[in-house]
């Protein structure tokens, strides 16, 4: 992961997140950007899985100098019905940024109230209560941008390039890309799947004239 983040970095990212105590330890010895911790562990009593309990949090804040801290803010039961305020406070409370992974408009608002450094889409499509979506959702980008003052991320489902300025367009502070750089499988995928789906619609004649 460390290659990954220097080759991001070479590219002109401006930050890197990264999942994991010890990934996190050895980008920050290659790179000097500034780095968004998460720790992603699941739990049998809730579906929040991103940095998830006050312990990831402990985990991130002593083991890495991770300016930001990212946990999941969506308003879905924590492990040991934990508050997610008291994850911001610890997170404030050693001197880190507090970001907030939300999955509509209301949780973005409410996470902004609540003292969140940096609000972010990450988890739209992904809760029981928003619709499946395959490219990122422009829609609450640009109302929260319009509706909380803290700076928004827009973060999941990016393919292109062109959707990272279209962010930008809607108000957006930044954008994270993630497997669109860092998953080769996916990249490779979409290839396949549109050569797969030219092959469908021709019926496999192309084949036939080659
Ligand atoms: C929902 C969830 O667990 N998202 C995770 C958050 O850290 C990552 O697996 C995603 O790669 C990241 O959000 C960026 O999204 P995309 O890879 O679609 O550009």
């Amino acid at each position: 992961m460390s290659r990954m983040a220097l080759a991001a970095k070479q590219g002109g990212a401006a930050g890197i997140r990264a999942n994991g105590v010890e990934d996190i330890q050895a980008i920050q010895k290659t790179v000097d950007l500034p780095v968004i911790g998460i720790i992603k562990r699941d739990y049998e009593d809730s579906d929040i899985y991103i940095t998830a309990t006050i312990k990831e949090v402990k985990e991130l804040l002593d083991g890495t100098t991770a300016e930001i801290i990212a946990t999941d803010a969506t308003r879905r039961v924590r492990p040991y019905r934990e508050d997610v305020g008291e994850l911001l406070n610890m997170i404030h409370g050693a001197g880190r940024l507090a970001m907030a992974d939300i999955s509509n408009l209301d949780e973005g608002i409410a996470a902004s109230r609540l003292g969140f450094d940096i609000i972010s889409t990450t988890m739209s499509g992904y809760t029981p209560y928003t619709p499946p979506i395959d490219q990122p959702d422009f829609d609450l980008v640009k109302e929260l941008s319009k509706r909380v003052s803290t700076p928004v991320i827009m973060e999941g489902h990016t393919t292109e390039p062109g959707q990272v300025v279209q962010a930008f367009q809607l108000g957006a502070f930044a954008a994270v890309v993630g497997g669109a750089i860092t998953r080769p499988q996916q990249i490779t995928a979409r290839f396949t799947k549109a050569v797969d789906e030219y092959r469908r619609g021709n019926d496999g004649k192309e084949d036939a004239d080659a």
